[in-house]
């Protein structure tokens, strides 16, 4: 297919509906008539005036609107449509320093607060510092120092926000970092300040907008107010604020002189809120949030002995070898876990002692229910634990290289380039702000270092190869545009983009339906015979693992109690806990000659804290007995490679059937 890449795939900037909202809301072009023509009137009023604002005539003074005088005079016989006009531009162009320096400053240092942890509480003090200052106080005192030069009272009162902007725009900017698409682009190695610059910032962008604007109202607010009491412009020079405190002392024998003065003032102000209630239409805050679950953690280095409760794991040959502590000689494009210990800081294990090994070209099945550790394997793999967590001990070696103990700058290069990642909500994982043509083409420009026409075509390339069957539409569309499995297909493109050796697969079926997730399989299984990839394929579905999977472990409590060859561990289970999962699988239906029934698994996951020494899944085990409150060290199956974790392996083997009759809780004490 030949396209003109050039012109769909042109770089667009996010989308701004801020533009479209004004126009359509006949209050904010009201509001922004007013402000754009006062100070266009003010800056041409040279030009058409026909008093200068400080020309006096005596012989008219405190007079009422005429032809001679549209808004009357003041108590020298001074225009005052002329003063009010003439004041108009200074004070708009100087009230706008204040959101500028407002929003220069507290901007950056919110998204640096937002991305680190240690700088969040250092700028939480800080906010609260500034935001107990007492204002008032300190701009008086302000300018007793400098004197009546508003310029520089616009700085400081700009600075003085910053502790009630920070407050807005930090939990805006925190939730946003949560986002998984964020997340997406630190697992695809973008730095973390670009992460933030490139898919933080734009989504914050109408919450700053409206705070600038309302910020520029309260500064026109306050020029007025320091103008009422002298601390203002000098007279004669005019000011709104000097103009209503001559109003005021003449209030009784010209009460119209505070009308047109305290209009203009009122209605600049008005004009400043309403655009800006406008422009947050119900669109100031982000899409929905999602909780957050992956970070990057830096590994403890410094890491400590084991502390697991169970032995360490050993599945097969392989992993045997793994958790020896060798590399193994063909350790390119190979992923080796050996003895995984992840924990909650001052809390409990979250995965104990886990050993995986992905050979090149390779697919392995990470299974588990819910809550055992498979995520959290996953994140580890690419050094994004969420904050409080961490690696206690163990080691991930990619290519030679232990990823627990490496650098932010080891594990960027690694990450997009050598490993990428796919998960299992991929419009999430797409910014919403930015087309996905945009999205495709930063990242094959960043990733493959080429230019923008290379990228663009790459992009579109990828497009078609995870068969999109219009790439040139869906490159201008945004990810709201496109369908799930759309959306999935984008996000496959956008992990092949770096061209990586090892994709993880975060149950990247689970939120599509049947159909899709059958589309979604034959693309994976394709790019699999296509590319010299390997695959760690999370999920929970064993017909998936059955399908695409060469390998398969299966976790449960944050322990791997069986790993092997599919056709070994599906074919012929040793663990009670594969067993059961089979049972309960539809996929494995047919398995199990004469019954239609499907197992159900009483009980639950324990949590981490929970554990005892002995076997996790004792608990919930219809073949468990005393026996099983002993330490269980992972066994060599006894079928093919691999390992299993039961002390009751050779009584409980080839019993699999037993799991479709209901299951009495305790086993076989
Ligand atoms: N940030 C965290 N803080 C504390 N506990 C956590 C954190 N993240 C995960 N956990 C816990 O770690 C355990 C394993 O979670 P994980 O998400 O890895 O499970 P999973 O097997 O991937 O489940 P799912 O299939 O639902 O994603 C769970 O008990 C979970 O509650």
């Amino acid at each position: 297919m030949t396209v003109d890449t050039t012109s769909i795939l042109r770089i667009r900037k996010p989308q701004r509906r801020l533009g479209g909202r004004v126009l359509r809301s006949p209050a904010a072009m009201l509001s922004l008539v007013w402000l754009v023509g006062l100070v266009l009137a003010s800056l041409t009023s040279p030009l058409w005036l026909r008093y200068g604002p400080l020309e006096q005539d005596l012989s008219a003074v405190l007079q009422g609107p005429s032809w001679a005088h549209l808004l009357g005079t003041d108590e020298l016989g001074r225009d005052l449509l002329s003063r009010i006009v003439t004041a108009a531009a200074p004070t708009l162009l100087i009230a706008v320093i204040t959101p500028i320096v407002a929003v220069l400053v507290t901007v950056p240092i919110t998204l640096w607060a937002a991305r680190y942890a240690r700088a969040e509480g250092f700028v939480n003090r800080l906010s609260e510092i500034v935001l107990s200052l007492p204002g008032t106080v300190i701009i008086l005192a302000f300018i007793a120092a400098v004197g009546t030069n508003m310029p520089l009272v616009m700085i400081a009162f700009g600075l003085l926000l910053f502790g009630a902007l920070y407050r807005v725009f930090f939990g805006q900017a925190k939730s946003l970092h949560q986002q998984l698409y964020v997340e997406a682009a630190a697992v695809d190695g973008v730095k973390p300040m670009t992460a933030s610059m490139c898919h933080v910032l734009p989504n914050m962008s109408t919450t700053v907008i409206v705070q600038f604007v309302l910020l520029f109202g309260a500064a026109i607010g306050l020029q007025a107010g320091l103008a009422f009491i002298g601390l203002g412009p000098q007279p004669p020079e005019p000011t709104w604020g000097g103009m209503v405190q001559t109003a005021s002392k003449f209030i009784f024998q010209q009460p119209w002189m505070m009308i047109p003065t305290g209009g203009v003032l009122a209605l600049t102000i008005i004009a400043a809120n309403s655009l800006a209630d406008v422009l947050a239409g119900g669109s100031a805050m982000p899409p929905s949030l999602v909780s957050l679950k992956r970070r990057k953690t830096p590994a403890d280095a410094a890491a400590t002995a084991p502390e697991s409760g169970t032995p360490s794991a050993s599945t097969g040959r392989a992993q045997a070898a793994a958790s020896a502590g060798d590399v193994p000689a063909d350790a390119d494009g190979a992923l080796v876990v050996q003895d995984l210990v992840i924990g909650v800081d001052d809390g409990p294990e979250l995965v104990s002692g886990v050993s995986l090994r992905v050979g090149r070209g390779r697919v392995l099945g990470l299974v588990g229910e819910s809550g055992c550790g498979k995520s959290v394997t996953s994140y580890a793999m690419l050094g994004l634990l969420a904050p409080g967590l961490s690696v206690r001990s163990g080691r991930i070696l990619w290519n030679g290289t232990d990823l627990v103990r490496a650098d932010e700058k080891t594990l960027q290069r690694v990450r997009g380039h050598e490993i990428a990642f796919i998960s299992q909500e991929p419009t999430r994982a797409l910014d919403p702000m930015f087309t996905v043509g945009w999205q495709l083409a930063a990242s094959v420009k960043r990733l493959r270092g080429v230019g923008g026409r290379e990228a663009r075509r790459i992009a579109l390339q990828l497009l078609t190869d995870v068969g999109i069957v219009d790439p040139p539409r869906v490159l201008t569309s945004y990810p709201h545009q496109i369908s799930g499995g759309m959306a999935q297909r984008v996000a496959i493109a956008l992990a092949l983009s770096g061209r990586p050796k090892l994709l993880i697969a975060d149950e990247p079926t689970t939120a599509l339906d049947v159909t899709v997730q059958a589309e979604i399989l034959g693309l994976l299984r394709g790019l699999i015979a296509e590319r010299d990839m390997s695959i760690i394929l999370v999920t929970h579905d064993l017909g998936v693992v059955a399908d695409l999977c060469d390998d398969v472990s299966v976790m449960y409590a944050g322990q791997i109690v069986e790993s092997g060859a599919v056709r070994d561990v599906l074919v012929r289970p040793e663990h009670p806990y594969t067993m059961a999962l089979l049972a309960a699988d539809p996929h494995a239906i047919l398995d199990f000659e004469g019954t239609t029934r499907l197992a159900s698994i009483p009980g639950q996951v324990p949590l981490p804290g929970s554990w005892t020494s002995g076997c996790r899944f004792a608990q919930r085990c219809r073949f468990a007995s005393d026996e099983c409150t002993a330490a269980i060290p992972l066994q060599p199956r006894v079928q093919g490679d691999g390992g299993v974790r039961c002390i009751r392996r050779d009584d409980v083997r080839g019993r699999q059937e037993e799991w479709r009759r209901p299951v009495a809780v305790g086993g076989e004490r």
